[in-house]
Parts: structure tokens; C-alpha cells; sequence
């Protein structure tokens, strides 16, 4: 396993080591060892999935309040995501920055997202499976978002013109979101 820090502290990119054969490949896509020896001791108990059929799929930017806070370890089954995370940290030196990753079937990149990040992704290209582990239940009462379209994030989306959920429409800015998440 491949392990890349980020300008986050807490934020990492994985890439497993593949073994490739007449077969195909085989890998381990989550060791909890290696998560140990990074310090990190989440403990997992949820797996997600979610299917977007077209290019352009915009889920975001969610995050879970206080105590309901989740970490998130997500990956791309089949396709391509533009996938962003935004700290959102009270007092973090880094609050309301962001930074953008391409997870992909082929990089089979794994991130890793701490409590205290809004996550977010576009589909690159029809079809797109993507996996995650999540360490604390889904609450509906906990659910947030923000603005995807923030001006004062200004993330670099590949589109400007999303698919969007109804709820994704008409989440607050950042300055104006409920943000108690550590
Ligand atoms: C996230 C989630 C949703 N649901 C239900 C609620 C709703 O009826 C339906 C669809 O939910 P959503 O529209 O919130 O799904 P979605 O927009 O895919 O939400 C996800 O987006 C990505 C970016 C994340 O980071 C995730 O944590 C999660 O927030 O699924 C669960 O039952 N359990 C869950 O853990």
C-alpha cells in the first residue's frame, strides 16, 4: 500500500499494491493493520455504495455534525470521480480550503477523509460505483451540506452545470452552515 500525504493533515491518498496475473489481479483494498501503523484507529462499521448513471453527477458537499462526525475511506469501483474534501475545523489554520482528487477504477485510489471535512464528487463518466467505509451510522438529524457552487471555496468542478439531488440544491454557503463537527 501505497500511502500519500496531503496538504491536510489526516488526509491521505492509498494506492494498493496490485498483483496483476493471467487472471487478472488480486489486492487488498482495506488492511486495518496499515491504518494502525499510521496512527489511525477507526474503527469502520458502515460500508456505502452509490451508482451515478451519467457524467456530471454532482453529490455534495456533505459532512455529519457533532457527536455524529464521519470518517470516510472511499473509492471508485467502476469510473471516474472529481472528488473534493473542504476543511471545515473551527479554529483549523487550513478552514475553508479545499483540495480535489481523481479516484478512479484504474488508479483504484483510495481517500481517506477525517471528521471535520465536507466530502464531495462529480462523475467523470457514466456508470460511476463508488465505495466508501464510513466510521459512525448515517443520522438524517446530523446530515449537512454546503454550496457546492460556494464562490468563496471556488472549487474547480469539470462542470458548471451538475446533475444535482433536490436536497444538493439548497445547501447555505459555508459562512452561513451549521459547522459543529469535532
Ligand atoms: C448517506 C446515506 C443515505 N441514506 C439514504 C438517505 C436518502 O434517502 C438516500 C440518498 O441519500 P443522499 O442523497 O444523502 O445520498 P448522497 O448524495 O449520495 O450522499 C452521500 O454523498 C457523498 C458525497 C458523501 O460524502 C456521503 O457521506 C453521503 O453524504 O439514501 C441512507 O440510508 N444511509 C446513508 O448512509
Amino acid at each position: 500500500m501505497n500511502i500519500k500525504r496531503t496538504r491536510f493533515a489526516g488526509v491521505y491518498v492509498l494506492e494498493p499494491a496490485v498483483f496483476g496475473d493471467a487472471r487478472g489481479y488480486f489486492m487488498e483494498s482495506y488492511n486495518q493493520r496499515v491504518f494502525h501503523e499510521l496512527g489511525i484507529h477507526t474503527a469502520f462499521i458502515q460500508d456505502n455504495q452509490s451508482l451515478s448513471r451519467e457524467t456530471g453527477v454532482l453529490r455534495g458537499l456533505h459532512y455529519q455534525l457533532h457527536p455524529k462526525a464521519q470518517t470516510k475511506l472511499i473509492r471508485v469501483l467502476s469510473g471516474v470521480i472529481y472528488d473534493a474534501v473542504v476543511d471545515i475545523r473551527h479554529g483549523s489554520p487550513t478552514f475553508g480550503q479545499w483540495e480535489a482528487f481523481i479516484l478512479s477504477e484504474d488508479n483504484r485510489r483510495q481517500l481517506l477523509v477525517p471528521q471535520g471535512f465536507a466530502h464531495g464528487f462529480c462523475t467523470l463518466v457514466p456508470d460511476t460505483l463508488v465505495f466508501y467505509k464510513v466510521d459512525e451510522y448515517y443520522s438524517p438529524e446530523h446530515d449537512r451540506g454546503i454550496a457546492w457552487d460556494d464562490p468563496a471555496l471556488g472549487i474547480p468542478w469539470p462542470t458548471s452545470n451538475p446533475i444535482l439531488s433536490e436536497k444538493d440544491k439548497h445547501h447555505p454557503v459555508l459562512a452561513e452552515a451549521e459547522i459543529h463537527v469535532e
